[in-house]
């Protein structure tokens, strides 16, 4: 009898075991198909915005842009010898002409991807004035400052603009005197100024308004990142002028923003052009973050030193602009941190007055200063081309922003890197500020996940957010290049735990922070005397990285409560918490071996930056000097580092080779003085060679003699003769 029970008990437990598999297999697959819900729902949602769009639009015929047009030599000849550009970049031969067909053009073009050129170029192929809209003063002191060294006709209307410019503009718009090509104005100008809007009609009634472009147009959208409610009126200008061909640019990709400003701005039948979201020459990286401050300081000094030494340019954000008060204190100890380990660093808050943060900016654009720490408050006025680095001290608020500030770097296209200091101890205090707005959180907890990937391609993450297929990564995020050393541990019997102590705990109505809440667990496995439980092996902040995995896995979530001073940030018991506690939930954790970042393994893409020859940092100098002395515009307008590293290989030792590389205004300028640094060079073909071989020489008492044999070539032999 006895053996019949035992064997049956054995039998319906090993049923038992094999429904309970069965259970967990199936939650799993439950949660992997959330997951593929939510993510099919987003591409639905934008593809059905972007179809009904479609409709609104009168049928358009398929056009090709990319043809022959009348323009085609007049455009080649302005974007080589003006601008000293060798090549259009995806879609920029498009969009120029589809603005010079005299349509209504909407561009969305990921950061850096040089959408500026798609309407500077058609503006000076046409006859008159362009309209520039931009939101900020300092993006359109930089624009005109550049296109005013490349000879052409800009100006600006702004509240800096000296009576005697605004005289000059007013006349050139109102009979056509004096030549202004471009002019641009804040959106201010066109909502507020009755007499300026009365000067443009001028323009337009004498046949003077060549195009009308509004740069960064999601500002017009609420769904935008950055709305500015001076935006919504640019609609005026179609109104008005609905002949001329109006051109929105902007870098968000999303289609709720892009039907939005088509609307406002009422050009539902425009052409749109999207470009990929792919930033390839961006490096992504995230790395772990020490909870001792200095030690963070010290690892992005050391950085910023190792990978830096060419004094190049590069951005620290720290936490968000809502916690002004104490991250001003932060961000000013930050940058005196960095100084004092030898980095030139200064800092950029929206609190400091005007004049301060113009002069921070101003010497960081002109390469005078390497670090500006700052808030994301310091964003998007920047356009310096060649920032090398964006590091952010701490999270951003979304895959959006993280994707906007970070794509601050590299907008000249060469490698670039991007790091993100992740905590899950920091989650806490992000949550609660952003946890009242829209999404806020589901926004947050994404880039949590992005952040806690250990496997996935980071890049695949962005295509993913903005909806767009994969693409390769070439090897230039931390997972793909670094491969992974990974630990995954089964923390099932952890997760039960928590829920077990949370569930004991709101019972007698008590709440706990992430950190009470940490301890609270590692006090109960300690007095529980399970040494050797699982449960007793994690460090105190892979219990935090676990329960930010459960929060991200629904089995707990975050509350929020108010006091007078802050918003304090809870953990309890979320929807799948049942699951949890009855270990019917797998749950694994993915715990970095070492540190994350410096995984082993040789890095496919990674480091692709190419050490800056003796030439290079010579003739980044000169563009430093010939900045200053050509009226203090930006190093980068004098030469892009593209430009410099070309010249770095070409070597060109006369005008007209220089002319073939950098264009006619460039070149009839600086050529001269960019000669005189080459020429040397080109003598001494490969100089750290040569200066080694001179040591050489030397030391074996000058028996080697250099040979000039032609232009280009140099060679060392020995000579008995001398
Ligand atoms: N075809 C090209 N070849 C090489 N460089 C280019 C080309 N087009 C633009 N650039 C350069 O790329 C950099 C970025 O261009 P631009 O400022 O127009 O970018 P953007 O698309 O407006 O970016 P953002 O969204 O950040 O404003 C500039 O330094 C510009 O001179
Ligand atoms: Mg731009």
């Amino acid at each position: 009898m006895e053996p019949d029970i035992e064997e049956e008990l054995l039998c319906v437990e090993a049923e038992l075991q094999d429904v309970q598999d069965q259970i967990r297999a199936l939650l799993d697959r439950q949660e992997k198909l959330y997951e593929r819900q939510s993510e099919l729902q987003t591409l639905l949602d934008g593809y059905k915005i972007s179809q009904s769009a479609e409709n609104k639009a009168a049928p358009v015929a398929v056009e090709d842009w990319s043809g022959s047009f009348e323009w085609d030599s007049r455009a080649d000849d302005t974007r080589f010898n003006i601008f000293g550009i060798s090549s259009f970049r995806a879609n920029q031969r498009e969009i120029i002409n589809a603005v010079m067909s005299g349509r209504d053009v909407l561009v969305i073009m990921a950061a850096g991807g040089g959408k500026s050129l798609c309407y500077q170029l058609p503006a000076i192929l046409r006859d008159g004035v362009a309209l520039v809209v931009s939101p900020l003063l300092s993006l359109i002191q930089d624009q005109v400052m550049g296109l005013t060294a490349l000879g052409i006709p800009a100006y600006m209307l702004t509240s800096t603009t000296s009576k005697e410019d605004e005289k000059y503009i007013y006349k050139a718009l109102d009979k056509g005197e004096g030549a202004l090509t471009i002019l641009y104005v804040t959106p201010e100008k066109i909502s507020k100024s009755k007499r300026f809007m009365s000067k443009l009609e001028k323009c337009h009634h004498g046949g003077r308004l060549s195009l009308v472009a509004i740069d960064e147009a999601h500002c017009c959208s609420q769904w935008g990142h950055d709305f500015r409610p001076d935006y919504k009126n640019l609609g005026i200008l179609k109104i008005q002028f609905p002949n001329i061909p109006m051109i929105a640019l902007t870098a968000t990709a999303t289609y709720k923003v892009q039907t939005d400003l088509m609307e406002m701005l009422h050009i539902p039948k425009c052409v749109k052009f999207v470009s990929t979201v792919n930033r390839p020459n961006l490096f992504y990286k995230v790395l772990d973050k020490s909870s001792v401050g200095k030690v963070v300081i010290d690892e992005i000094a050391d950085y910023i030193r190792g990978s830096c030494s060419n004094n190049e340019s590069g951005i620290v954000y720290c936490f968000s602009r809502k916690e002004c008060e104490q991250v001003n204190e932060l961000l000013s100890l930050v940058a005196k941190e960095l100084r004092d380990r030898g980095i030139s660093a200064d800092y950029y808050h929206a609190d400091m007055d005007v004049v301060a943060r113009g002069k921070v900016h101003l010497r960081w654009s002109k390469n005078k200063l390497q670090v500006i720490v700052g808030t994301v408050a310091f964003g998007m006025g920047i356009n310096k081309p060649d920032v090398r680095f964006v590091i952010h001290h701490s999270l951003s608020k979304s895959m959006e922003t993280y994707y906007q500030e970070s794509g601050r770097a590299g907008r000249d296209g060469l490698p670039s890197e991007c790091i993100l200091y992740f905590r899950p101890g920091d989650i806490p205090r992000q949550s609660s500020m952003v946890f009242y707005e829209n999404c806020g959180l589901q926004n947050l907890y994404d880039i949590v996940r992005y952040c806690q990937s250990n496997r996935k391609c980071r890049r695949s993450a962005f295509f993913q957010h903005f909806g767009e297929a994969m693409q390769d990564c070439n090897g230039m995020c931390d997972n793909c290049a670094y491969g992974t050393e990974i630990k995954e541990v089964d923390a099932t019997y952890h997760a039960k735990i928590i829920a077990s102590l949370l569930h004991d705990m709101q019972s007698n109505d008590q709440r706990a922070t992430m950190l009470q809440l940490v301890d609270r667990f590692r006090a109960k496995i300690k007095a529980s005397g399970a040494s050797n439980t699982p449960a007793s092996d994690l460090k105190k902040e892979e219990v935090e990285q676990l329960i930010i995995l459960l929060i991200l896995d629904r089995v707990l979530k975050e509350e929020f409560q108010h006091t007078a001073y802050a918003t304090n940030a809870y953990v309890t018991l979320g929807p799948l918490w049942k699951q949890a506690l009855q270990g019917k939930k797998a749950v694994k954790l993915e715990i970095t071996i070492g540190q994350r970042g410096n995984k082993g393994g040789s890095p496919k893409g990674a480091n692709k930056r190419t050490r800056t020859s003796g030439l290079e940092t010579k003739l980044d100098e000169l563009r430093i000097e010939l900045s200053s002395s050509h009226g203090g515009i930006f190093p980068h307008a004098v030469l892009s580092m593209q430009q410099i590293n070309m010249l770095g290989h070409q070597k060109p030792t006369s005008i007209e080779e220089l002319e073939k590389l950098i264009g006619k205004v460039k070149a009839e300028k600086y050529g001269n003085r960019i000669i005189e640094i080459i020429q040397p060079y080109v003598t001494l073909e490969n100089p750290d060679v040569m200066e080694q071989d001179l040591r050489k020489a030397s030391e074996n008492g000058g028996n080697k003699r250099l040979k000039k044999k032609d232009k280009n070539l140099v060679y060392v032999e020995s000579s008995e003769d001398e």
